[in-house]
């Protein structure tokens, strides 16, 4: 693969599950047809996910056989996301986004500089745990989850990522579409 134009973007949304990162990936690609890179999971699919559009969805052992340029274990699955899908993406588009976790982000970061742009959602604990019961996550696990070290840790900005990330408190959607636009003119994707 190539060295990536200059103008290329990786727009990565990072915050903790359930403070409407994938919401806003969408929302991206309906309204300014920037693309989701789709990552890995040994995670099983929620009701209503789809192979090859939300998740590939992988066993262990199909995990292992890919290559990635970064992954992680999060609440008890492994996740990972691969470089050449995102230089795929990269040869059609201009921009694209990734959701991840905030080690994830880190490692966008750190690899990209100022082609990865960071934005964190902040949502609070009472409020992104409704979120989650009401999307229909079985009790058990969100209960696993919002215990889980991964959850707490992603609750606030990394201090790899202090000053080098937008941060967005998603209380209202509307709102944050605004904020997501403004990040978007910013950086003069949009
Ligand atoms: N501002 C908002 N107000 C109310 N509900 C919201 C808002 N933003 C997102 N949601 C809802 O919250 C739930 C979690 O959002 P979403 O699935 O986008 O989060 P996520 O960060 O991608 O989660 P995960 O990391 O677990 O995949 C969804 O049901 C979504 O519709
Ligand atoms: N670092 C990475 N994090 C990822 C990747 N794909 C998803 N994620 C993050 O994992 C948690 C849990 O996701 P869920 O779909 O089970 O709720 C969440 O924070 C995702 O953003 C990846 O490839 N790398």
């Amino acid at each position: 693969m190539g060295v990536p134009r200059m103008d290329k973007k990786i727009i990565v949304i990072t915050g903790a599950s359930g403070t409407g990162k994938t919401t806003i990936s969408k929302h991206l690609q309906n309204t300014y047809h920037i693309p989701s890179v789709i990552t890995h999971t040994t995670r099983l699919p929620r009701d209503g996910e789809k192979d090859g559009i939300d998740y590939y969805f992988e066993t262990k052992d199909s995990f292992l056989k890919n290559h990635y340029l970064e992954k992680v274990e999060y609440s008890g699955h492994w996740y990972g996301s691969s470089e050449e899908s995102l230089n795929k993406t990269w040869e059609e588009y201009d921009a694209a986004s990734i959701v991840v976790d905030t080690q994830g982000a880190i490692s966008y970061k750190e690899k990209y500089g100022k082609k990865a742009v960071v934005i964190f959602l902040r949502v609070d604990l009472e409020t992104v745990t409704q979120r989650l019961s009401q999307r229909g996550d079985d009790k058990d696990r969100l209960k696993m989850r919002i215990n889980s070290e991964e959850f707490r840790r992603d609750l606030e900005i990394p201090a790899e990522l202090q000053g080098k990330c937008y941060e967005i408190t998603n209380d209202n959607i509307e709102n944050t579409k605004k904020n997501v636009n403004k990040v978007l003119k910013s950086e003069e994707i949009k």
